[in-house]
């Protein structure tokens, strides 16, 4: 019997061999690739390559060998598109129409749109990134805000994507499918709400309290201790504390900051009412050019990939292979489709990056489909 050395020294034999193949085989590849260049033929060429996983496939024995040599077969098929992808980008042919890179942002004189009210944590996060003294006005949703992009009657719009406690603002995501807008700033700031009332209103006078659904939700403890109070949503903090001010009524409340009580003339019952202390939100800077800073180093695209076993694994490949940092995915149902997804990535990188030009162009080829949301 031969021993474990004398074994493993056959097996470096035959590894050799498979990496020289290896390196023919993408070689041959390289030049399929040049033609392509030169011809405009796709990179994918997905009828060929269920014939060659079929032949091989065919030439083993048993079921294991047949599942192991399918998936070492897509694996190097799929290298050989990612190469060819290379050689397209460093031939300059990037497909559709890039996004421009601009040293700053015309925020001069701007006009900025929040949603909310007077006194929202959007006016606060316009303000941290635009100043104090920016041109902002305000709109009452979401939706509002990015047809004020859209259609040109405000340059930019502050808006909320993401909570340090309750996670993703999923409205948003769906936003920027149906808008063609696009993200060029990010800022973060503190989220501190407050209970607050009509001034002289007792804790055991109130019976509702309103608010935006996610900050009840980052109150959820504060509020779980006077469960007999009926929680109402509306569309945002400062809303609500507008609301409590409008009506008169001493029997209502609103988890709404600091700031917004104060604008709006309540009194702060109880402060810092939050679960988490450090509880933040992430805002987006929005407008409807297609650009991006040059020293950007962030972007977020939105992918929709065929519903079968293995897809966002092969999508993802993109960016393992190009060396890419994936920071953040989410996923949203598409409309029409139960129970199918597209997926909401987010990389480190600027869209002038080689690597990032790789990859953009392996995904945009191979799903079903791409969207850039933004370099920032
Ligand atoms: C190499 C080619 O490009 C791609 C890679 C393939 C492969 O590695 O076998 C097959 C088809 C294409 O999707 C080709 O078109 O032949």
């Amino acid at each position: 019997m031969s021993t474990l050395e004398e074994l493993r020294e056959q097996m470096d034999e035959v590894d050799d061999q498979i990496a020289k193949l290896y390196r023919e085989r993408m070689h041959l590849c390289d030049e399929i690739g040049a033609y392509k260049v030169r011809s405009g033929v796709k990179v994918l060429d997905r009828q060929r390559e269920r014939e060659k996983l079929q032949h091989v496939t065919g030439q083993m024995e048993d079921e294991f060998c047949k599942k192991g040599v399918r998936e070492l077969f897509e694996q190097l098929m799929s290298m050989g598109r990612k190469l060819q992808y290379q050689r397209l980008v460093e031939a300059g042919a990037l497909g559709r129409l890039p996004f421009i890179g601009v040293d700053s942002l015309d925020a001069e004189g701007a006009r900025v749109v929040f949603p909310g009210t007077e006194g929202a944590y959007s006016q606060a996060a316009t303000e941290h990134y635009f100043g104090k003294n920016c041109n902002s006005f305000y709109v009452k949703t979401f939706r509002e805000a990015m047809e004020a992009i859209e259609e040109g009657s405000a340059d930019f719009a502050v808006l909320p994507i993401e909570n340090s406690t309750a996670g993703a603002v999923d409205e948003m995501y769906d936003l920027l499918v149906e808008f063609e807008n696009y993200i060029v700033g990010e800022t973060v700031i503190p989220i501190q709400n407050t209970l607050s009332a009509l001034p002289g209103t007792k804790f055991d006078e109130i019976e509702r309290v309103y608010s935006k659904g996610v900050a009840l939700m980052q109150a959820s403890r504060f509020l779980e201790e006077h469960g007999d109070w009926q929680q109402i949503s509306v569309a945002n903090t400062a809303i609500a504390a507008k609301k409590v001010r409008d009506e008169q009524d001493k029997s209502q409340a609103a988890v709404c900051s600091a700031y917004a009580a104060e604008v709006h003339g309540l009194e702060v019952l109880a402060d810092n009412i939050n679960d988490e202390s450090g509880n933040c939100t992430r805002f987006i800077v929005v407008t409807n050019q297609k650009i991006f800073l040059k020293d950007a180093s962030k972007i977020s695209l939105c992918v929709e990939h065929s519903h079968e076993s293995g897809s966002l694994y092969h999508m993802l490949s993109h960016f393992i292979y190009n060396d890419l940092n994936m920071t953040k995915i989410e996923s949203r149902p598409i409309e029409g489709r139960n129970w199918e997804y597209r997926f909401f990535i987010d990389i480190e990188g600027n869209l002038a990056d080689a690597a990032v030009k790789n990859a953009i162009r392996g995904l945009r080829e191979e799903a079903r489909s791409l969207r850039i949301l933004g370099n920032y």
